[in-house]
C-alpha cells in the first residue's frame, strides 16, 4: 500500500464551513498530523478518532490553525493516554512553540517545564530530506508566508509537495516539477483578494496547464463553492476524503 492523506479541515484560518488546514497522513503502519490546529480535536472526534490514534505530529509554522490544538494534544496525550507523541519541528520553531505558544497554558511546576516534558521531540533540519518511517520522507522546504515568521513546506518522498501558508513561488514549483519528479501539489489558496501573505488563486492560474494537472487547493474560505468553475485545471481538495498518493 502507498501513502494515504487525509484532510481533517480545508480551511483557511478563519473559515467556519471547514475545519483548519491540518492533515493525516498514513502509511498504513504510521499515522501522521501535519499541523494541529484550534479544530483539530474536533474534526478528529467527527472521523471517530483521538490523538491517540497519531503517532506524531509535524509542525509547518506558528499560528493558531496550525498549532492550536497542541494544548489538547499535549494534556491528552500526557495525563489521559500517558504516552508521549513525537514531534517532528525544527529547532527555531520548537524555542517559539514553547516560549510564545504553549508555555503559558502548559506549564506545570514539578510537572511540564518543556517541549520534552510531553513530546519526544524530533529535530527536522530544512532542506535536509529525512525518514520518518520505512514509508515516509520529508524535506522541511523554507517558503516565504510573513516576514521575519519560519514557516516551511514540505516535499514528501521526492515526489509530493505540501504547502505550508507561503506567498506564491512558481520557480519553486517549476523546480519541483521539471528537476525533481514532483507528480503532485497540495497548495494553499486565497480565493479572493490581494494574497498578500497567501498565494491567490488567480497566480495559480498562471501555472502552466501540465502543473495545475497535479495541483489540489487547500486552505481555502467559504466562499469555495462559488469558484468550483473558476479553477482551470486545479482541482479542489475535499476534507475528510481519502487519497491515494
Ligand atoms: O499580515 C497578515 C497577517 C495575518 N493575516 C491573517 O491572519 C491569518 C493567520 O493565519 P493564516 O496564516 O492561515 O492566515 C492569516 C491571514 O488570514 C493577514 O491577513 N495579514
Ligand atoms: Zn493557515
Ligand atoms: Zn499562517
Amino acid at each position: 500500500m502507498g501513502l494515504q492523506l487525509q484532510m481533517l479541515g480545508t480551511g483557511s484560518a478563519f473559515a467556519k464551513n471547514y475545519y483548519n488546514n491540518n492533515a493525516l497522513l498514513y502509511d498504513g503502519t504510521f499515522t501522521l498530523l501535519i499541523d494541529c490546529g484550534v479544530t483539530a480535536p474536533h474534526a478528529l472526534h467527527r472521523l471517530g478518532m483521538s490523538f491517540n490514534d497519531i503517532d506524531a505530529v509535524l509542525i509547518t509554522h506558528i499560528h493558531a490553525d496550525h498549532v492550536g490544538g497542541l494544548e489538547e494534544l499535549a494534556f491528552k496525550t500526557k495525563f489521559t493516554f500517558k504516552r508521549k507523541m513525537i514531534l517532528y519541528i525544527t529547532e527555531e520553531l520548537a524555542h517559539s512553540l514553547w516560549e510564545h505558544t504553549l508555555k503559558g497554558g502548559l506549564y506545570q511546576e514539578g510537572e511540564i517545564s518543556s517541549l520534552d516534558d510531553i513530546f519526544e521531540v524530533r529535530f527536522l533540519q530544512p532542506l535536509n530530506p529525512q525518514s520518518l518511517t520505512e514509508l515516509i520522507t520529508v524535506e522541511l522546504l523554507p517558503t516565504n508566508h510573513i516576514p521575519g515568521k519560519a514557516s516551511y513546506s514540505l516535499y514528501i518522498n521526492e515526489s509530493i509537495f505540501y504547502s505550508s501558508d507561503m506567498t506564491f513561488e512558481p520557480s519553486l514549483l517549476l523546480n519541483l516539477v521539471q528537476e525533481r519528479g514532483c507528480r503532485t501539489i497540495f497548495h494553499e489558496c486565497q480565493l479572493s483578494g490581494p494574497g498578500e501573505v497567501h498565494t491567490t488563486l488567480q497566480e495559480l492560474l498562471t501555472l502552466p496547464e501540465d502543473i495545475q494537472k497535479i495541483t489540489y487547493l487547500m486552505h481555502y474560505a467559504d466562499d469555495k463553492d462559488d469558484y468550483l468553475h473558476q479553477t482551470g485545471d486545479l482541482t479542489f481538495l475535499e476534507q475528510n476524503l481519502i487519497y491515494e498518493l
